[in-house]
């Protein structure tokens, strides 16, 4: 490993193989294997992935250091010929190498298309989309009173669904946006994780043609192109002939370019185009448009999909927790059909629940990969620049230092607790911390709530043939998130207001 002959150290690392460093010492979960290691090595620890030094970090204290005192040093993505391939280049927001281009179209993201106002406005999309839900556990048990219920894929196209609706409407001529999006993308997860050989082996690049691997990355990425392409030329269609509609992400993209494009977009527009001969402006904004709605959809919908799937897994192995969830949302929603979004501010319960989700069920365990872009000092050790940086956030949520009886699905702990997931309490890093943090969370939070409350009011959840809670597989599957490996698949009653 890179270091200093003299001053500080290097921080500890578990002994490793010539070749391969300490990859034998990771399993498909590797949040789960560091974590491991790092309750023998330390909080901070520099491992080798194959040729690629990595630093680990496992602790609250550590994480608060590094993004307190060294954030901007650790403000870049890895290179990865995967995520390189399947979002334009890295020219989305979140692959994009740190500079220009990133906070242009971070910013472009923040302030036009997450911000509290405008995912209000996207309120009538997530009434659809329950709606729709709960529309599919009804029919599912239309043949008697329990039912059978494959809620993980319905859960799974709720989560897509309201982010594909929002980004670019319901239906496209492709047919069902979230239907088409779905198909596009199995097994990207795993492929960007940042686990391919060629992340560790940066040498061995002709392997992942030699495996088919960059075929399959080819082939994904054409349907990415021709999708979002389709997308924009139809909203670019319509709004040619009504200008004032402004929906969905892509129409607001397309009316800031329409406005004269602010300086955030010239930018960022500008640095997309890697052509070397001029291209023309109508192609390069096309193209900044799908990177937006390609990266949000992305960064959206398997995030929020694992929060909701973990959430109902845990609510069936607690029944305690779920029955005092579904007495609160009863009694603020009462006998409506559905709960309303107004109501949610009154269920305190509920937003614990969520929270505790996040922290014991964290969607993406070690946040997304960094890297150093230049040398640094963590904790008194020497951290080396080009190292690849992961944040083990699932490690540090479960960390008995800080949490009491952390393995334990607990809501109560965080209702009379100001600890929050919004990067500034570093032992709950849910949604990351720092430049690069999530700019989704208001999204992510008005998607799930609402979701999980119509979920518990609407019906009463049982495990099929009399499983006992215990016996709920809680295995999680590998990828950059993980949601459960084993899908959830449920028996759903109708609740009538005044049965019980
Ligand atoms: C429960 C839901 C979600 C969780 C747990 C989550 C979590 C995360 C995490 C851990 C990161 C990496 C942060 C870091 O490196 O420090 C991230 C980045 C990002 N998220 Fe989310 N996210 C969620 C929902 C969303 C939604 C709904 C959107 C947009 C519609 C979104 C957009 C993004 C983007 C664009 C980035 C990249 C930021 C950057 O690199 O600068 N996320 N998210």
């Amino acid at each position: 490993l890179p270091g200093k002959s003299n001053g500080p150290s290097l921080p500890p690392s578990p002994p490793g193989l010539p070749f391969l460093g300490n990859l034998l010492q990771l399993s498909s979960l590797p949040h789960r294997s560091l974590h491991r290691l790092a309750l023998r090595y330390g909080p901070v620890m520099l491992i080798r992935m194959g040729q690629v030094p990595t630093l680990v970090v496992s602790s609250a204290d550590a994480a608060q250091e590094l993004f307190r005192s060294n954030d901007l040093a650790v403000s870049t993505r890895p290179f990865s010929k995967a995520a390189f391939k399947l979002t334009f280049d890295a020219r989305n927001i979140s692959f994009a190498p740190y500079g220009d281009h990133w906070r242009h179209s971070k910013k472009l993201a923040v302030v036009h298309l997450l911000s509290p106002k405008r995912v209000l406005s996207f309120r009538a999309v997530r009434d659809e989309e329950v709606q729709n839900m709960i529309d599919r556990i009804c029919a599912a048990g239309a043949a008697g009173g329990g039912c059978q219920v494959r809620l993980s894929e319905i859960l799974f196209d709720y989560a897509n669904g309201v982010v594909c609706h929002a980004a670019a409407g319901k239906e496209t001529k492709q047919g069902r946006t979230a239907v088409t999006y779905r198909k596009m993308v199995a097994d990207a997860s795993v492929l960007i994780s940042g686990f391919q050989v060629d992340d560790m082996f940066p040498a061995l690049a002709w392997f992942s043609a030699v495996t088919g691997v960059d075929a399959k990355l080819d082939r994904m990425r054409k349907r990415f192109d021709e999708f979002f392409t389709g997308i924009l030329e139809e909203h670019r269609d319509r709004r040619a002939n009504r200008s004032d509609v402004v929906e969905h992400f892509v129409d607001i993209l397309l009316s800031l370019d329409e406005s004269g494009l602010e300086e955030i977009d010239i930018k960022a527009i500008t640095s997309v185009s890697n052509s070397p001969s001029p291209q023309s402006r109508e192609n390069t904004v096309l193209k900044l448009e799908s990177l937006a709605l390609q990266d949000l959809i992305a960064a959206g919908t398997d995030t929020s999909f694992t929060t909701l799937e973990w959430a109902m897994a845990e609510l069936m192995r607690n029944p305690t927790v779920m029955w005092k969830l579904q007495d609160e949302v009863r009694q603020v929603a009462g006998s409506k059909m559905k709960v309303e979004e107004k109501d949610l501010s009154q269920m305190h319960y509920l937003k614990a629940v969520m929270k505790e989700v996040l922290r014991l069920r964290i969607p993406a365990p070690m946040l997304l990969p960094r890297e150093t872009t230049t040398s640094f000092s963590l904790r008194g050790y020497h951290i080396p620049a080009k190292a690849r940086v992961f944040i083990n956030a699932w490690a540090i949520a479960r960390d008995p230092k800080t949490w009491e009886a952390p393995e334990e699905f607990r809501p109560e702990r965080f209702l009379d607790s100001g600890v929050d997931f919004r990067g500034n309490d570093f032992q709950f890093l849910a949604f990351g911390a720092g430049r690069r943090m999530c700019p989704g969370i208001n999204f992510a939070m008005a998607t799930n709530e609402i979701a999980l409350a119509n979920l518990v009011h609407r019906f009463d959840w049982e495990l099929p043939d009399g499983m006992n809670p215990a016996d709920l597989d809680m295995e999680e599957a590998p990828g950059l998130t993980t949601p459960k490996k084993v899908p959830l698949c449920l028996v759903a009653t109708p609740w009538i207001s005044g049965r019980h």
